[in-house]
C-alpha cells in the first residue's frame, strides 16, 4: 500500500459504512442508494462483504456498478487487510465519488470504521459515515427475549451509527415501531432516524446521509460522526492495552461477539421440489434466522434467487442466461450444521 494521499484528484472520496444484523435490509437498501446516485450522475462503487463463501447480495446490484468483493469473513477481523487493498483498487482502477462498503450483518462497527480509516492513510479517501439498518420486527422481539449475544451485537451497530434507518416497519404496529425508536433514541441520541420499507422513505435518502455528498451536513449528523469517532478512539486504546489490534478481539466486556454465528454452504446436487424447499424453510429452526442462494426447482420453468431473513422468504426468478451455480446458504447461531445439510441432501432426493 504506497499509494500517495493525492493520487486520486483533489476531491476525497466519500465512503459510506452500511451496517445492520443479518437480513436487515442493507442490500435493499444498497440497491436504492445506487438507483438514486446514478440520477445524479455520481460515480460511484461498491464493496461488499459476505460471511459466506458467496456473493449473492451482488447478484441483485446492478451490473454496470464496479465492485468488490470480501468473501469467507468478516470485515472486522479475518479480512481487515484485505479490505484495504480492495478500497485502494477500487479507488485507483474506476475513481468514483462514493464508495459504498456493505458489511456481513454480524460486523462489528467499530472495528469497520477502523479498518476503513485505517486505508485514508494510504488513499485520499473520506469516511462519511455509517448507517445502520435495524430491522423494526427483530429488535423488537429480541429486546423482548432479553440480553443475548445478538441483542448485544445490534445495539453496537445502533451506538455506532451516524444514520439510523428503521427498516421492515410494515411488520410492526405503530405502536411498537414507537417502542423501537424509543430504544433507538437512548443508545444514540444523536444519530437520525428515518423509518424505511423496502429501502423507500418519504424523503431522497442521499440528502439524510451523514454529510451528505454536496450538502453540509447538518448538526446532527455531524454530532453522530463525532460520536462514533469518540468511541472509536476508545475502542483504539482498549486494543493497545491488550496488545492484539487485527484479531477481532474487540473489547474487555464484549470479545468476539459474533463468534456464535455460523455459516453453512451448501451446493445442491440435483433441484428442489418447491413445496417441499418451502417446507423446508418455514420449518427452519430458530436459530437459523438468514438463509439465501439460489435454487432450481423440478416443477417450475424458471430459477429463483430466494431470501430468507427473519421467518420471511421471497423468491425472486432469475434471468433464464445467468450462469451463478445453484447454492444455498444457512447463518444462524450455533445450529447443527450436519442436521440442516442432511435435510438438503434428503430434499436432493425427493420426488413425486
Ligand atoms: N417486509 C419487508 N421486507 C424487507 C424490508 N427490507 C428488506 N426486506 C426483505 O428482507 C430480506 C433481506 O433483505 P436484504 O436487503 O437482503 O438484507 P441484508 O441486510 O442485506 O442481508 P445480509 O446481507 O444477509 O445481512 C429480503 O427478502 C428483503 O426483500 C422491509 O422494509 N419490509
Amino acid at each position: 500500500m504506497r499509494a500517495q494521499a493525492n493520487d486520486y484528484g483533489d476531491k476525497p472520496i466519500q465512503v459510506y459504512v452500511l451496517s445492520g444484523y443479518l437480513g436487515s435490509g442493507k442490500t435493499t437498501v444498497l440497491q436504492k442508494l445506487l438507483e438514486g446516485s446514478k440520477a445524479k450522475g455520481w460515480r460511484t462503487a461498491v464493496l461488499m462483504n459476505e460471511a459466506g463463501d458467496v456473493n449473492l447480495d451482488g447478484e441483485l446490484l446492478a451490473k454496470d456498478v464496479p465492485m468488490a468483493e470480501l468473501l469467507g469473513g468478516c470485515i472486522c477481523c479475518s479480512v481487515k487487510n484485505d479490505l484495504g487493498v480492495s478500497l485502494l483498487q477500487l479507488a485507483r482502477d474506476h475513481r468514483p465519488d462514493v464508495i459504498w462498503i456493505e458489511s456481513t450483518g454480524v460486523a462489528q462497527p467499530l472495528e469497520m470504521m477502523d479498518a476503513v480509516t485505517e486505508v485514508s492513510m494510504y488513499a485520499k479517501l473520506e469516511l462519511r459515515g455509517l448507517i445502520t439498518v435495524v430491522d423494526a420486527r427483530h429488535l423488537l422481539d429480541r429486546l423482548r427475549l432479553g440480553a443475548g449475544k445478538t441483542l448485544r451485537l445490534m445495539r453496537e451497530q445502533i451506538r455506532g451509527a451516524s444514520l439510523l434507518l428503521l427498516s421492515k416497519t410494515d411488520l410492526v404496529g405503530p405502536g411498537e415501531a414507537e417502542e423501537v425508536r424509543a430504544q433507538l433514541r437512548e443508545w444514540n441520541p444523536s444519530a437520525a432516524i428515518e423509518d424505511i420499507v423496502k429501502g423507500e422513505t418519504g424523503t431522497d435518502l442521499l440528502t439524510m446521509l451523514p454529510g451528505a455528498v454536496g450538502v453540509g451536513g447538518s448538526r446532527q449528523d455531524r454530532q453522530g460522526l463525532e460520536n462514533g469517532h469518540h468511541d472509536h478512539d476508545r475502542h483504539n486504546q482498549v486494543h493497545r492495552a491488550h496488545g492484539n489490534h487485527d484479531h477481532g478481539n474487540h473489547d474487555h466486556e464484549s470479545p468476539r461477539l459474533h463468534d456464535h454465528v455460523h455459516v453453512l454452504t451448501h451446493y445442491p446436487s440435483a433441484p428442489f421440489r418447491s413445496d417441499s424447499f418451502e417446507r423446508f424453510l418455514r420449518e427452519l429452526p430458530s436459530s437459523v434466522y438468514r438463509a439465501k442462494g439460489i435454487v432450481t426447482f423440478t416443477d417450475t420453468a424458471a430459477r429463483y434467487l430466494f431470501q430468507f431473513a427473519y421467518r420471511e422468504s421471497d423468491f425472486m426468478p432469475l434471468a433464464a442466461q445467468n450462469p451463478a451455480r445453484d447454492v444455498v446458504v444457512l447463518i444462524g447461531e450455533d445450529f447443527n450444521e450436519a442436521d440442516m445439510r442432511k435435510r438438503l441432501v434428503r430434499l436432493e432426493t425427493m420426488r413425486e
